[in-house]
Formats: structure tokens, sequence, C-alpha cells
């Protein structure tokens, strides 16, 4: 199989990110290895790349994607919810025995191949067998949800998570079915999904099952949970004047970053209307942009997934 994946705001978050060529940098997302690459040819001999996946598929990729750059890039098979404890064990990355980076990058949720290899069980355009594990090895999955959560728990991440109106309808449709048989594939559940929709509502917004499908990866993959810790932990590993950039492609993700940045930027008295703190009052990071930065008509034009994506910069002031 070809790994492809069109990196979204390549340029924005990279530039974002301020490289220095003999900085050391965390890539916490590396799918098809695009924002890694840009970063790693940035980089000098002095500088290293440290990437993150919990998918051994984009790792064997990206093996072979990043090999012209040597020992500069590090692979590191891991939850990013693990980035301490995992940057603690690279040497050159500790500081007075804490990792201190100077830049960490984001780029949220699923890369194109995990959706479009059926048998990865996250699509609701091939019939496979329900999964939905970006790792494979992990314990959980869709199929669990479906046969085993709760229907009230079901209802609540379809509703939650996928904004899903008609939630407690394919909650429902989902715990009648599984009542008599197991659900198994994706096509199984694709056609619960729909048979929970009113007829009039699934002629809008795209596939009746894609906010469904979204909320069950979500719920998977603790996809909030992991980021969430993971980004309170970025802050700690960022040496003064080190930088994190956030692409979300979700509110709930959104919302992540822009409370979590907002909580250390706590003692910033810049008037909200100013596009960028200017007050000099020291938080423990200082918002690059305070709107988040969005695709234009040219990357939305080739990548219509890019239409979701926002893209929040924070540097880590000196304390
Ligand atoms: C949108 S893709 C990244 C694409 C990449 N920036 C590029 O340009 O090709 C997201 C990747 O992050 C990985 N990922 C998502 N959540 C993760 C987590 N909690 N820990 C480790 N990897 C994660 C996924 O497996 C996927 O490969």
């Amino acid at each position: 199989m070809t790994f492809q994946h069109v990196t979204v705001l390549k340029q924005e978050a990279v530039e974002g990110l301020h490289i220095k060529p003999d900085g050391i940098y965390v890539d916490c997302t590396l799918g098809g290895a695009g924002h890694s690459r840009e970063i790693a040819s940035r980089l000098g001999p002095g500088g290293l790349l440290i990437a993150f996946d919990q998918d051994d598929i984009a790792l064997n990729n990206a093996k072979v994607q990043l090999a012209e750059f040597g020992d500069r890039v590090r692979l590191v098979r891991s939850n990013f919810r693990f980035l301490e404890r995992e940057l603690s064990k690279i040497p050159e990355v500790l500081k007075d025995g804490v990792p201190q980076v100077d830049g960490i990058l984001f780029d949220l949720g699923v890369s194109s191949p995990q959706l479009d290899e059926a048998d990865r069980g996250f699509s609701y355009n091939h019939d496979a067998e329900l999964d939905m594990r970006m790792d494979r090895t992990s314990p959980l999955t869709a199929k669990d949800i479906v046969n085993d959560w709760d229907e009230k728990e079901i209802a609540q991440i379809l509703f939650e998570y996928g904004e899903e109106k008609f939630a407690r309808r394919i909650a429902s449709k989902i715990a009648a079915a599984r009542a008599a048989a197991p659900i198994e594939t994706t096509g199984q559940l694709a056609e619960l999904v729909k048979e929970g929709i009113p007829a009039a509502a699934r002629r809008t917004g795209g596939h009746p099952a894609k906010r469904s499908f979204q909320a069950l990866r979500i719920a998977v993959n603790d996809e909030l949970g992991a980021f969430e810790e993971a980004l309170e932990q970025t802050i700690r590993c960022l040496a003064p004047g080190g930088r994190a950039a956030v692409i979300t492609f979700h509110s709930l993700e959104d919302r992540i970053c822009k409370q979590t940045f907002n909580k250390y930027v706590a003692r910033c008295t810049c008037p909200s209307d100013f596009p960028m703190c200017v007050c000099g009052t020291k938080g423990t990071v200082k918002l690059i942009n305070r709107k988040p930065i969005e695709a234009g008509g040219e990357e939305l034009g080739a990548n219509p997934r890019a239409r979701s994506a926002k893209l929040r910069i924070a540097e880590k002031l000196e304390t």
C-alpha cells in the first residue's frame, strides 16, 4: 500500500515553530511524515527531531520517508499522552534531569490511510470488521463499544463527540440490533445509523454515518483525554522561547487547546482585541495568534480536509 496523507497547514505550522537549525523538536503526530519532513529539512547536524505515533504502519512508512535525515530524526512508538515520560528517556533532551525542547507540534486526528484502508475498520465507505484503533495493540475497539457499552453511554458519545442530533434514536437502533446478534462490521453499523436518522434529515450534511463514526473513533482512541494530558505536559517540556503549534479538526479539541493556552497566559493584561500579547506582564506562555490560523483558498481547493483545521501557536516565556 502507498501511504498518502496530504499535510494540512504545513508551512504555517512549521514556520510557527521558528525552527533553529540546532534545536530539538517534537512532532507528536507523525502520520505521513509531512510536517516531520519539513522540520527535519530545516535542521542542521546539531538538530534533533523526535516524532511520535501510536500507529505501527505510520512509523514503518516514516522510517523510509525520513531515512535520508539519519540520526537527526528519532521515531517513538507511543501514545503522545506519555510525552514527558518518553522524552525523559532521551539524554539529549534532558536539562537538569527534565525534558526541555524548542518546539512541539500536534496535527490531531486520523491520517488518510487510517480511514482509507478498509481493514482498519474506521470507515463507513468500506465494509470491514469494526475496529477504529489507531494503536492496533490497544484493547478497546469500536466493536466493543457498540456491543458492550450501555445504550445511554453510546447516545452520549454520539451526541458529545459527533454533535449528532439523533444520538438517542441511533443508540436505540444499536441496542435493538445487538440484542438479536452482535454488530460486527462497519457496514452493519452504518446501516443502523442511517435507520436512526429520519429520512428528511438524511438528505443534508454528507453521509448520514459521518458524525457517529467520528464520535466512536474519538471514544475508541480517547482522543480528547490523550490530547488534554499531552498539552499540559507540552507546556512543561518547552524550554523558554520554545513553541507549541497545535492543529485541531474538532471544536472540542480546539476548545481544549484554547483553554489550556489561556490558563497559562492568565496574567496577560492586553485588551482582548489585540492580535497578540504586548503588555509584558508574564504568564507561562504568550499566544502568538489570538485567532486560530485557517487554511487559505488554494489549500482548501486542493484538500477539503483542511476545511475544519485550526492552528494555534503559543510560546513559553522565561520564568
Ligand atoms: C493527521 S495525522 C498526522 C499527519 C502528519 N502531520 C503529516 O503531515 O503527514 C495524525 C497522526 O497522529 C497519530 N495520533 C493521533 N493521536 C495520537 C496519540 N494520542 N498518540 C500518538 N499518535 C497519535 C495518528 O495515528 C496519525 O498517524
